[in-house]
């Protein structure tokens, strides 16, 4: 789990730190792993009933160690697999260290695509009670209300924000979520993937939004396999390949050794 306690005060160059992996080992346990991939093995399994008793591991990360700071936006590269949101998990103490240890300053919010909102409610319901569960007041949500509406760009054609969110498309789904988090200023926040939803105009909302929040003076942390958004928002990049952090340093530079390695 992450441990909530603040990791340093001040690092000796003046910068605070906001999360410290050290060494970070994280392993899935996968029950009812394991028997052989044929399609006449696993159907000899089903008829014979044959439960399935192995665990498979899945060491997920391995030995990750760096140290974040405030105002810093980091993003994560690597290809499918390579753990980045697991290593984004792990910060956010959603899932135990096997090994090692993740610090963190305040408690990271995790904005994936998947962040939960309710269906059935309409998107004005959404937004209430997404900014009472990231800890806003009822004061706060009523305040910027309007502001998330507006960035979520849902009610550009119609009064969409009055409808269940079952009635939207993923996209609008997805930038809602966005707006409703990034409404908050965080101490650390982790997007996966969010920018890759939304149109390009919403992209370049995100984009100046991930801007915003770091001269707040939060920590942003951004998985993405669009180069161009990394580019455009992150000053430093963390490269995972098979679990481990194969380069950590200045976007340009390692942004530059990604591509010319995997051709993306
Ligand atoms: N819930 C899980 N149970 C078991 N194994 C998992 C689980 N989630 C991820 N893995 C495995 O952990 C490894 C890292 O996956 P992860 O999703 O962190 O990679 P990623 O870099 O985010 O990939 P992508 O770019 O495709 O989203 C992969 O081998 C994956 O199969």
């Amino acid at each position: 789990m992450a441990e909530q306690n603040s990791p340093a005060r001040v690092a000796d160059d003046g910068r605070v730190p906001t999360v410290i992996a050290d060494d970070l080992h994280i392993v899935y346990r996968v029950h009812g792993g394991g028997g052989r991939g044929t399609a006449t093995a696993a159907l000899r399994r089903i008829v014979r009933r044959e439960p399935s008793s192995r665990v498979r591991e899945v060491h997920a990360v391995r030995g990750v160690s760096f140290v974040a700071y405030h105002g810093e936006a980091i993003g994560l590269i690597g290809t499918n697999g390579s753990g980045k949101s697991t290593l984004l998990r792990a910060i956010a103490g959603l899932l135990p260290a096997e090994r090692g240890r993740v610090f963190t300053h305040g408690q990271p919010s995790l904005l994936g695509v998947n962040a939960a909102l309710m269906n059935d409610l309409t998107g004005e319901r959404n937004v209430i009670l997404g900014g009472l569960a990231m800890g806003m007041t009822r004061e706060q949500v009523r305040q910027r209300y309007q502001g998330i509406v507006e960035f979520s760009g849902i009610n550009d054609k119609g009064d969409f924000i009055s409808l269940p969110m079952r009635t939207y498309s993923s996209g609008m789904a997805a930038r809602l979520r966005f707006a409703i988090a990034v409404a908050k200023d965080h101490e650390v926040l982790m997007i996966d993937e969010a920018l890759a939803t939304g149109d390009k105009k919403f992209q370049r909302r995100s984009e100046a939004r991930i801007r915003e929040l770091r001269s707040e003076a939060g920590t942003v942390f951004l998985v993405s396999h669009n180069n161009k958004s990394i580019r455009d928002t992150c000053d430093r990049v963390l490269w995972l390949e098979k679990g481990e952090l194969i380069m950590d340093g200045p976007t340009e530079q390692v942004l530059k050794a990604y591509e010319e390695e995997t051709g993306k």
